[in-house]
């Protein structure tokens, strides 16, 4: 390995970084805010977590390694970029020849699809594509099955890049091991573009979900105000976070609304959002409206559930333009960018915080961590203990002053 700065285990990143914080601070000890944000009343949040980075000791040797890499759950721009880092830093970095791809999720472990070979000429130019070049897939989360795909296999370091139920699953397959005696470090990266884990400043992928979004708002935008009356409707990724649709209604700032999962709204009645869009119709002409996919879901779930445990979403951008064109007289133009905005190629920015994010869990593997996530922290990156961050949702706090710059850009009232 070339000559490096290490990093000591005792280093830490400061999570809490702002002093006297309101209670509407998600990086409160103990955080007394909404209801969505914090069910029981008191959120606990430990004051440092571990830095990420090289160690001087390690605890594997390389000629001993063989490196698993699997993704899972739904796509997000940078996927391959943090394939490429992982297999870089291995090949490179610590001179690792044995690395695995599984392929379409946990299930590949046990589905007897063949590993796909990993090296760093297989994965040069991956990260020019998006989605994953190893497949992706809810499912499988069998973790006895997998276990005993690893002990077989004579897996020893597990990378598993994935969001909340992945986390979850990788946590039980860090305990199973351990359990059994097996030594095996299992290291998640976080992949959402829903953005919805918590303690982390962002997740990957994101910040290209936002930017991809623009032009579905903008087209929206164009379409709604070159019609006579024209109502533009964008429906954008967000199962149970809204991140997606505050951040691109911010960003474009032509939104009159923006609708969450995380606030309830009225559609019908005096300060339901239809009259809204009739009042703005009378006002300018036209109007834009921005909905998270989640957003809404009493007027039109079914219930169930998909292969990975997540709530199946009926489709309330379809339902919300219905009722429009029920109430007011309109032209209403329906865009549904869902997955253009996470089947792309990352941009520079998150290219490179995955190329952080890959590195820092090579390193993290080789120190003999097991049950640990890496993720960017108050600008650092740090090791995360993964069931701290997953145990529920991150969500769009009500009462944050993100949100309220939405509202003051949107102008939208309280729709109840
Ligand atoms: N508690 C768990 N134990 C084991 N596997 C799990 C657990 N929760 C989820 N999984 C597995 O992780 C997969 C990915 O989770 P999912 O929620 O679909 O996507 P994401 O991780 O991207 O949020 C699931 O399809 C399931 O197989
Ligand atoms: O149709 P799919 O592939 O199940 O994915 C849809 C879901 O995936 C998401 O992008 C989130 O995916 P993950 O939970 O896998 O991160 C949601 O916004 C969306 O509801
Ligand atoms: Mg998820």
């Amino acid at each position: 390995m070339r000559k490096t700065n290490f990093v000591s285990n005792s280093d830490r990143i400061l999570l809490n970084s702002v002093a006297y914080g309101s209670a509407a601070d998600p990086t409160q000890t103990c955080s007394l805010s909404s209801d969505v944000y914090d069910p029981s009343g008191c959120d606990y949040v430990p004051e440092w977590v571990v830095r990420a980075g090289p160690r001087a000791e390690v605890y594997f040797d390389p000629e001993e390694v063989h490196a698993a890499v699997v993704t899972c759950g739904g796509l997000c721009p940078g996927i391959n970029d943090v394939i490429r880092s992982l297999v870089n830093t291995l090949e490179v970095g610590y001179g690792v020849k044995k690395i695995s791809g599984v392929r379409y999720g946990f299930k590949g472990f046990f589905s007897g699809d063949e590993f796909m070979p990993l090296n760093r000429k297989v994965v040069r130019n991956i990260h020019n594509i998006g989605g994953s070049a190893l497949g992706s897939g809810r499912g499988g989360g069998d973790v006895e099955k997998i276990v005993e795909s690893i002990v077989n296999n004579g897996i020893n370091m597990v990378f598993v890049i994935g969001g909340n139920g992945t986390h979850a699953g990788a946590n039980a397959i860090s305990n199973e091991c351990a359990k059994r005696g097996v030594k095996v470090s299992v290291v998640g990266v976080p992949k959402t573009i829903d953005n919805d884990i918590l303690l982390l400043d962002k997740t990957f992928g994101f910040d290209t979900a936002v930017e991809e979004a623009q032009k579905a708002i903008q087209a929206a935008a164009i379409e709604a105000q070159s019609a006579y009356r024209g109502v533009g409707v964008v429906k954008l990724m967000g199962r149970q976070s809204g991140f997606i649709a505050m951040f691109a209604t911010l960003a474009n700032g032509q939104v009159d609304c923006c609708l969450i999962p995380e606030i309830s709204w009225a559609a019908h009645g005096p300060n339901g959002v239809v009259e809204y869009v009739r009042n703005m119709l009378d006002a300018q002409g036209h109007a834009v409206v921005v909905l998270a996919e989640g957003a809404g879901q009493e007027f039109v779930s079914a219930g169930g559930t998909d292969a990975g445990g997540n709530p199946k979403l009926g489709d309330i951008g379809q339902w919300f333009c219905k009722q429009l064109k029920a109430e007011i007289k309109c032209d209403v133009k329906y865009i549904d960018p869902t997955y253009m905005v996470r089947g792309c190629v990352a941009n520079a920015h998150d290219s490179i915080m995955c190329t952080v994010l890959g590195q820092n869990a090579v390193h993290g593997a080789f120190a003999g961590f097991t049950g640990i996530s890496v993720g960017s922290v108050s600008a650092h990156t740090a090791f995360l203990p993964i069931p701290r961050m997953i145990e529920r949702e991150r969500l769009v706090d009500p009462d944050g002053r993100m949100w309220h710059r939405t509202l003051a850009s949107t102008g939208q009232p309280d729709f109840f």
